[in-house]
């Protein structure tokens, strides 16, 4: 089995497909979706890279992992302006997908059904362990699904959460280490009860 999208056939083959990358903070996610991007630019695909424009964290107009890889991409405010900058693009890179809007959902089905391959990465919960965003809808109509992990600051098991260390009850919170740190169920379940008799 191959871990990632090793699969030259669906690298290259000009049909259209949705991949989506999604786990916790810190999993890889960002790197992945960099990863696919730069070997589709390197088969000489035309590629157009999509980040929420909210996300001015590392750079206003690049997408950047945490290890500092980046690749530039095009800020948007709404799913909606895909398709103005995407007629003549064989692959569609989307960084940050969980804070986009629904129509999102419609958007990358629309692209794929024209023969773009679509390649999404995200978060699939919040610092809640709730469903993010339009990231369960797109996990629905994706041909392929790599959830990928990030290791548990506490324990060294994989981590699926993303727990929020600072007080704040906003879905929406940018940030990085000073603000989340990557969990696994058990140490995960262990820091929220700490952190409600944290503020009993
Ligand atoms: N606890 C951790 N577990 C795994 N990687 C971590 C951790 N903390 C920091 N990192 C760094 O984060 C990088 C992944 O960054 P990135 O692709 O931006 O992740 P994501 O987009 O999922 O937040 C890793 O290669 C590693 O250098
Ligand atoms: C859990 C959680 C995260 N965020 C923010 C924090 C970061 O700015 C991004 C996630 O970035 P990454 O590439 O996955 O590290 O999302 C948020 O706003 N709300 C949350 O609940
Ligand atoms: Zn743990």
């Amino acid at each position: 089995m191959n871990v990632f999208s090793e699969d030259h056939i669906q690298e290259t083959r000009r049909r259209g497909r949705i991949e989506v990358i999604c786990g916790s903070m810190f999993s890889g996610k960002t790197e992945e979706l960099i990863r696919r991007l730069k070997r589709a630019k390197f088969a000489r695909q035309r590629v157009e890279i999509f980040k929420p424009a909210i996300d001015t964290r590392y750079s206003e107009a690049e997408v950047v992992s945490h290890d500092s890889n980046s690749i530039s991409s095009t800020p948007i405010d709404s799913s909606a302006s895909i398709l103005l900058f995407t007629s003549e693009i064989d692959v569609v890179g989307i960084d940050e997908a969980q804070f986009f809007d629904n129509g999102l959902i419609d958007v990358c089905n629309q692209l794929a059904n024209n023969g773009v391959r679509v390649i999404i990465a995200g978060l699939d919960m919040d610092f809640r362990g709730t469903p993010f965003g339009p990231m369960p809808g797109l996990c629905a109509i994706a041909d392929e699904v790599s959830k990928v992990h990030a290791i548990c600051v506490k324990c060294g098991e994989l981590a699926t959460f993303s727990h929020r260390t600072v007080k704040n009850d906003k879905q929406v919170l940018l940030g990085e280490t000073a603000q989340y740190e990557p969990l696994c169920r058990t140490c995960y379940l262990k820091a929220i009860e700490e952190d409600k008799h944290a503020t009993d």
